[in-house]
């Protein structure tokens, strides 16, 4: 049922030769322009790889402009992931051939993904049927080294009362951060990830969560639960084994359930690929 090559490297070198420098130079301007994006992308791996596979390609939705008008299938895969060598995480060597879906994946996201407060048992299930080990998750729950958190997903730790497993300094930011116990939809109201070193994807998260300065409820329990506090302080202690770990998970997540060549999931709408999308993809670039 599965035909063609799957997911290789550089799938695009004869259709598309240019197609990974195209983005490559794509994601540069972006991070140059907006250096949040990358903390976006990074997510997206999660949230798209995670839900059945990587279907969408990440990459590719920053300039969607400028292909949706077309409502086809985009038959771009996600690729190096130059937003992680941004952040100055990893360079990760991805291998492309993925097909976009074509099915709303709404319905089923709450299934796959873990929600803020969910238990470590759950979260390392939910982890393991898609192949991640536990050192694999707490690399990549490592990527909450950037970015942010919206008062919305944090309230709950600070009001009606104070959580007493945060570290009480953080709580003074945070509380700064988070002044209402019902923040303001519309106020963009947040607290960073790292205070650290809120721009780079490095290993301080996991000092961080020692600190009990872990925002979510799966922050602070990756650091107390016994199944997952070893790797924490290993990691803590060391960039590159992070460094290692997350090449792997982040590999395996992107791996996960590929649509490749022409194969049609039974419950999906997929269209079979026509290399016209590749075409008009290179076109439109040069
Ligand atoms: C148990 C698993 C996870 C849960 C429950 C979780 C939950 C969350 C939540 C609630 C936020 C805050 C969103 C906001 O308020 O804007 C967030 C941010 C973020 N997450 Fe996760 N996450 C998980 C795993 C991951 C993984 C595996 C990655 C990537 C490999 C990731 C990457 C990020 C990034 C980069 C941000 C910052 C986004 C930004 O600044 O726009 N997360 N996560
Ligand atoms: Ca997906
Ligand atoms: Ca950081």
């Amino acid at each position: 049922e599965n035909e063609g090559p799957g997911l290789v490297m550089n799938y695009y070198r004869d259709s598309c030769p240019q197609a990974e420098d195209i983005i490559k130079e794509q994601v540069k301007l972006l991070y140059k322009r907006h250096k949040n994006t990358a903390f976006s992308w990074l997510r997206n791996i999660f949230h798209d790889c995670f839900v059945e596979s990587c279907d969408a390609s990440l990459l590719l939705d920053s300039t969607r402009r400028m292909l949706s008008e077309k409502e086809t299938d985009r038959s771009f895969g996600m690729r190096n992931l130059d937003g992680i060598v941004a952040l100055g995480g990893p360079y990760i060597p991805l291998k492309t051939g993925r097909r976009d879906g074509r099915k709303s994946r709404a319905n089923i996201l709450e299934q796959h993904l873990p929600d803020h407060n969910e238990s470590m048992s759950v979260v390392l299930e939910r982890f393991a049927n898609i192949g991640i080990d536990t050192p694999g998750v707490v690399a990549l729950l490592g990527a909450h080294s950037v970015g942010r958190t919206h008062c919305v997903k944090l309230v709950h730790r600070l009001y009606p009362e104070v959580d007493p497993a945060l570290n009480p300094t953080h709580v003074e930011h945070m509380l700064h951060k988070c002044p209402d116990a019902i923040p303001d939809p519309k106020a963009v109201q947040y607290v960073r990830n790292d205070r650290g070193t809120p721009m780079k994807l490095d290993n301080n998260y996991y000092r961080n969560i020692l600190d009990n300065k872990g925002l979510l409820i799966v922050d602070h329990q990756l650091a107390t639960d016994k199944r997952t506090k070893p790797y924490v302080k290993k990691m803590a202690k060391s960039q590159d084994y992070f460094f290692k770990e997350f090449g792997r998970a982040i590999t395996i997540l992107s791996e996960n359930n590929p649509l490749t060549g022409t194969r049609v999931r039974s419950e999906s709408s997929a269209i079979l690929q026509t290399s016209s999308i590749e075409v008009t993809l290179c076109f439109k670039h040069l």
